[in-house]
C-alpha cells in the first residue's frame, strides 16, 4: 500500500504538526549520538522550503507522564537551531496558552519545538482529547518518526485521526528499505540475529520461519540454542525458560527447510571485563564451568563468510558479541564487514536498528549499508510481520484501478427547473476529470431530462433519488426504471435515510429497488449508516451490516460491482456534525470487510464506497484520503460551487 508523503502536499503557509524521533541518547546535557535528529532534517527541510511553519513533537526517554527536566528537549531544540538555517523556537509546554500564543505567531519558515510529548499522561494512552488538541494546531500531520511507529501514541497515531497525516521522507525510506524485505525480498534471503534475549527476539525468528532461506544466529542468544541442543555452555548467558521454545524453533527451521546457522566455536572469558585472559572454544567440546561466551569465534565467521556467499537481501539485527569491549567485538566487526562486502556485490543490505547500528557506526561502516534504520523495536516488529500502528495510521495514495472513483451530489428537494439549469451551466467544463473522477448529480425528478440533456457529451451523469421496483401499471406518484432509462439516467439513490426515516422505506423494499435497477442497468447508489442512538448504544456495525445482508440479499457476486455503497452516519446529515476521517473509515473498513466476507476479497476491493454527512471541501481533503473511502455523496455543498472544489481536492489527490 503505497503512502502519501510530504511530496502529495502543497505546504505553502500551511501549519504543519510533524512527529518526530528525537528520542536520542542525552548524558549529563550532551547529545551523545544526534544521528535521529540528522535523519529528520531532511524533511523538515523540505518543509520549510515549502513555506510552512513547523510544529515539531517528539518524545524523549520515559518520563511516564511527568515533567521531568531531565527528560526536556530543550537541548534537542538548540542542537537543531545549529543544524538548520530556519530560526528553531522552543516552548517549555505541550499545551496551553503559552503553546497557541507560539503557534500563533509563528511564521512560515520558522519551526516551534514543544515539550517531550511523553510529559502528557494521555501521550502513551493515545487519549482522544490530547490528539484533537494537538491536531487542532495545525492543517496537516508529517509523520517522519519511524522509531516511534510501532507505539499507537496520541502524537503520531490520534493526530492522524483528526488531520491527514502524511510520512516525512525518512519514514518513506524506512518503509521501502524495511517493508521492503520484509514483504517482497529478493532471493536468497538471510538474516542475521544477535544481541542479548532470544525472548525479545522469538517473534521475529517465528516469523522468519515462513520467509527467510537462512538465519544466522549470534550473540548471547547463541547459548541458549546451543544449549538446548545439550552442549556445555559454561556460565554463558542463556534463558532457561526458553529453551524448549529453542528446540521447538530448530524443529521448525528444518520442518520448513530453513537453514539455522549456529556458531561453531566462541571467544571465552571468565568476565564480562577487559583485559583478561580470553580463548576460543569449539562449541562441540564445549565451555568450561566458570568460562563465559562473549563473541562468536573465527570458525563460526568462516562459517558464516561461505554460508552468506550468494545471499541477495540481508537483514542484520543485534551484536553477534559484546563489541562494546575490544576483545569481543571481532565477531560483530567480522559479520559487518561480510555484509559490507555483500552490498558492494550489489546485494540489498540492512541493519534493524538498535545496538547494530551503534556497531556498524563504531567500526565506520554505517554509511556501506544499503540502510540503516533509525528504529530498533519498529524495525524488529516489521520483521515479526506486524503491522505497525504509526505506519497504519498514515494515509494512503489514492490509484487509479478498475475501480471508479465518484462525486456524487444529492440535491434532494431543492433548486427548480431554471435554478437547476443555471447551476449546471456554471458546472460544466469545470468540474471533474473524466479520467480521474465520475462526476454524478442527484437531481429532482422534475429537472431529470433538462439536466440529462444539458450535461449530454459532457463527464457529468445524472441520477435519479428514488424510483420504485414495479416497471408499471397502478402505482400512483411512482415513477419507473424505465421511465428513467428514456431520458438517460444513469444512476439512482436508494435508501437514502430520508427515505427510510420519512417515507417509511425497509431494508427489503430496498433490496427489491436494488435488484430492480440493476436489471434495468440502472446503477444504484445504496445508502447505509447509523442513527445516533444506534451509535451510542454501539450498534454501529449491527445496524449496518443488517442493512447491507438484507439490501443486498440474492445479489450475486458478479452483480456486486455494479453497485455504489454510500455510507451516510444520520447523525452527520444535514446537522453540521461530520464523522472524523477515523470515525467514518472504521465504518467503511467495516463495509469492506463484510463485503470481502460475502463476495470474497477480490470483488470486495473494487467496490466504490462513498463518505456521506456534511462533507465540505474544508474537511474533504481528510476523509477521501481514508484507504477505504473512495469519493462523497454530498448534499448541501453540491448545491454551490463547493462541489467544484470537492471534484478538484480528489484530482489532486488521485495519481
Ligand atoms: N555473548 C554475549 N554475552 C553477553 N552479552 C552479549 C553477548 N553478545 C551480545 N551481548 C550484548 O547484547 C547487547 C545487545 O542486545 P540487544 O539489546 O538484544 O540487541 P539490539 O539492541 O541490537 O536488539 C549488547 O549490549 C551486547 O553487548
Ligand atoms: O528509541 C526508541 O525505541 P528503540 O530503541 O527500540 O528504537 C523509540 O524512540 C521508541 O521509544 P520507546 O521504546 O520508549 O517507546
Amino acid at each position: 500500500m503505497e503512502k502519501m508523503t510530504v511530496k502529495d502536499i502543497d505546504f505553502e503557509n500551511k501549519k504543519v504538526i510533524m512527529r518526530v524521533d528525537f528520542n536520542v541518547p542525552i548524558k549529563e546535557g550532551k547529545i551523545t549520538d544526534e544521528t535521529r535528529i540528522k535523519a529528520a532534517l531532511p524533511t523538515i527541510k523540505y518543509v520549510l522550503e515549502q513555506n510552512a511553519k513547523v510544529i515539531l513533537l517528539s518524545h524523549l526517554g520515559r518520563p511516564k507522564g511527568e515533567k521531568k527536566i531531565e527528560f526536556s528537549l530543550a537541548p534537542v531544540a538548540k542542537r537543531l537551531n545549529e543544524l538548520l538555517d530556519n530560526e528553531v523556537l522552543f516552548v517549555d509546554e505541550t499545551r496551553g496558552e503559552k503553546v497557541e500564543t507560539a503557534v500563533n505567531k509563528l511564521k512560515s519558515g520558522q519551526v516551534l519545538v514543544l515539550e517531550n510529548t511523553r510529559f502528557e499522561k494521555g501521550e502513551k494512552k493515545n487519549d482522544a482529547e490530547l490528539a484533537t488538541y494537538w491536531a487542532s494546531l495545525a492543517d496537516i500531520h508529517v509523520n517522519d518518526a519511524f522509531g516511534t511507529a510501532h507505539r499507537a501514541h496520541a502524537s503520531n497515531v490520534g493526530i492522524a485521526q483528526n488531520i491527514p497525516s502524511v510520512a516525512g521522507f525518512l519514514m518513506e525510506k524506512e518503509i521501502k528499505f524495511l517493508g521492503g524485505v520484509t514483504t517482497n525480498p529478493e532471493k536468497p534471503y538471510a538474516v542475521i540475529l544477535g544481541g542479548a534475549k532470544v525472548s525479545d527476539k522469538i517473534g521475529v525468528i517465528t516469523n522468519l520461519l515462513e520467509k527467510a532461506d537462512k538465519i544466522f544466529i549470534g550473540g548471547a542468544m547463541m547459548f541458549t540454542f546451543l544449549k538446548a541442543q545439550g552442549k556445555e555452555i559454561g556460565s554463558s548467558l542463556y534463558e532457561e525458560d526458553k529453551l524448549d521454545l529453542a528446540k521447538d524453533l530448530l524443529k521448525k527451521a528444518e520442518d520448513n527447510n530453513v537453514e539455522l546457522i549456529l556458531p561453531i566455536d566462541a571467544v571465552v572469558a571468565q568476565k564480562l571485563e577487559a583485559g583478561l585472559e580470553n580463548r576460543v572454544v569449539k562449541m562441540d567440546d564445549g565451555i568450561e564451568k566458570g568460562w563465559m561466551g562473549l563473541d562468536i569465534g573465527p570458525e563460526t565467521l568462516k562459517l558464516f563468510e561461505e554460508k552468506l556467499s550468494g545471499v541477495k537481501t540481508v537483514v542484520w539485527n543485534g551484536p553477534m558479541g559484546v563489541f562494546e569491549i575490544e576483545d569481543f567485538e571481532k565477531g560483530t566487526r567480522g559479520v559487518a564487514e561480510l555484509i559490507v562486502e555483500l552490498t558492494d556485490a550489489g546485494s540489498v543490505s540492512v541493519i534493524g536498528g538498535g545496538d547494530s547500528a551503534a556497531a556498524a557506526e563504531k567500526f565506520g561502516l554505517a554509511k556501506k549499508f544499503s540502510h540503516v534504520s533509525t528504529g530498533g523495536g519498529a524495525s524488529l516488529e516489521l520483521l515479526e510481520g506486524k503491522e505497525l500502528p504509526g505506519v497504519a495510521s498514515i494515509a494512503t495514495k489514492k490509484k487509479l484501478t478498475e475501480k471508479k472513483f465518484i462525486l456524487a451530489g444529492n440535491w434532494k428537494m431543492n433548486k427548480n427547473n431554471s435554478e437547476a439549469a443555471a447551476f449546471v451551466n456554471k458546472l460544466i467544463g469545470k468540474i471533474g476529470n473524466e479520467e480521474k473522477i465520475d462526476v454524478i448529480l442527484g437531481v429532482p425528478f422534475t429537472s431529470l431530462e433538462k439536466i440529462a440533456d444539458i450535461t449530454s457529451g459532457t463527464n457529468i451523469k445524472v441520477s435519479s433519488q428514488n424510483m420504485y421496483f414495479e416497471e408499471s401499471g397502478a402505482y400512483t406518484g411512482e415513477i419507473s426504471p424505465d421511465m428513467l432509462k428514456d431520458i438517460n439516467v444513469t444512476h439512482v439513490i436508494l435508501g437514502h435515510s430520508e427515505r427510510r426515516d420519512i417515507f417509511g422505506e425497509t431494508n427489503e423494499i430496498i433490496n427489491k429497488k436494488i435488484k430492480k435497477s440493476l436489471e434495468k442497468e440502472l446503477t444504484p447508489i445504496f445508502c447505509v449508516g447509523e442513527h445516533l442512538e444506534e451509535r451510542e448504544k454501539g450498534l454501529i456495525f449491527n445496524t449496518i451490516e443488517k442493512q447491507i445482508k438484507e439490501g443486498l440479499n440474492e445479489i450475486e457476486k458478479d452483480e456486486i460491482n455494479k453497485i455504489i455503497i454510500a455510507y451516510e452516519p444520520v447523525w452527520a446529515i444535514g446537522t453540521g456534525k461530520v464523522a472524523t476521517p477515523a470515525q467514518a473509515q472504521e465504518v467503511h473498513k467495516y463495509i469492506r470487510d463484510l463485503l470481502s466476507e460475502m463476495y470474497g476479497e477480490e470483488v470486495a476491493q473494487k467496490v466504490t464506497l462513498l463518505y456521506g454527512g456534511s462533507v465540505k471541501p474544508s474537511n474533504y481533503f481528510g476523509l477521501f484520503i481514508q484507504k477505504d473511502i473512495d469519493g462523497g455523496l454530498v448534499g448541501g455543498a453540491s448545491l454551490k460551487e463547493d462541489f467544484i472544489d470537492l471534484a478538484n481536492i480528489m484530482n489532486e489527490l488521485i495519481k
